[in-house]
């Protein structure tokens, strides 16, 4: 990850660049790096948190690569398959306007760097515990992911509960910097207030769940997750509650890692 989050100029950041094996205290051997902290989220079959994915180091770099880059490349973003677009959704040419930057295709490299964090750090756990987080198809197909996007939410902003396109594949990796939130997440049969909603409560299918997704954490959605599930960020004032505290609201970037599925 040294590359991912140093600076390509070369200047004093360069000499702050540390290792993602530094980071995690680890010793250059990867059989001695430190397994990173994952959770499954025991209500959502196909669903995973892992709270300390970046160091904060690592999320500043990660935060100065992807402002560099949407600004760098806002001029020419639909040339390139870069969108970038404001709240009205208009293009953007302000980078301080920018809410969301969108990417098809060849990915920058500090993205591919992203994408191989997420594959190491699943490979990790899953040798370390012997748990299954993605299934092999998906863990291993080539590129992991080839889609990105970024959303950037000021206070009080926050994405609608939904289920994400079909156009993309199984597995889903999204990643939080800056301000932390709670997603929650819905059975897509589960309406509140259908006649049937006992029924569903029997069934597990219960109101919504809640995740806390704090800065530098890794939320892994593939099968039910992905398929069966809506999530939703709601941050308007009285939504963002954890443990019984109302969360402080800050800016709040995330991207979002897909692959596209394959186009007949
Ligand atoms: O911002 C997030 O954490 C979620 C974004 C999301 O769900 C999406 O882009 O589909
Ligand atoms: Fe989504």
């Amino acid at each position: 990850m040294r590359e991912a989050f140093g600076d390509s100029s070369g200047s004093e950041e360069e000499e702050e660049a540390i290792t993602e094996d530094e980071a995690r205290g680890g010793s250059g051997d990867r059989s001695k790096r430190l397994v990173p902290i994952w959770e499954a989220v025991v209500e959502i079959r196909g669903l995973w948190l892992c709270t300390d994915f970046l160091s904060p180091q690592q999320q500043s770099r990660l935060l100065s690569a992807l402002r560099r880059g949407t600004y760098l490349l806002l001029p020419i973003l639909t040339a390139e398959g870069w969108l970038g677009e404001g709240s009205n959704n208009q293009a953007v040419t302000d980078k301080s306007q920018l809410q969301k930057a969108m990417r098809f295709g060849n990915l920058p490299w500090w993205a591919t760097e992203l994408c191989n964090s997420v594959r190491d750090a699943v490979v990790l756990a899953e040798e370390a515990a012997g748990a299954r987080l993605l299934p092999p198809d998906i863990l291993w197909r080539q590129p992991l992911f080839d889609q990105l996007i970024a959303n950037v939410y000021q206070p009080g902003e926050g994405i609608c509960a939904h289920v994400d396109l079909m156009r993309f594949e199984d597995g889903i990796a999204i990643v939080s910097l800056e301000s932390s939130c709670v997603m929650h997440f819905s059975n897509v049969e589960h309406e509140e207030g259908r006649e049937d909603a006992e029924e569903d409560e029997e069934r597990g299918k219960v109101g919504k769940v809640p995740v806390y997704l704090p800065p530098g954490s890794l939320v892994l959605l593939s099968g039910d997750a992905r398929y069966s599930w809506k999530h939703e960020i709601n941050r308007r004032p009285g939504f963002q509650f954890w443990e019984g505290k109302e969360l402080n609201q800050k800016q709040r970037t995330s991207i979002t890692l897909r692959k596209l599925c394959p186009v007949d």
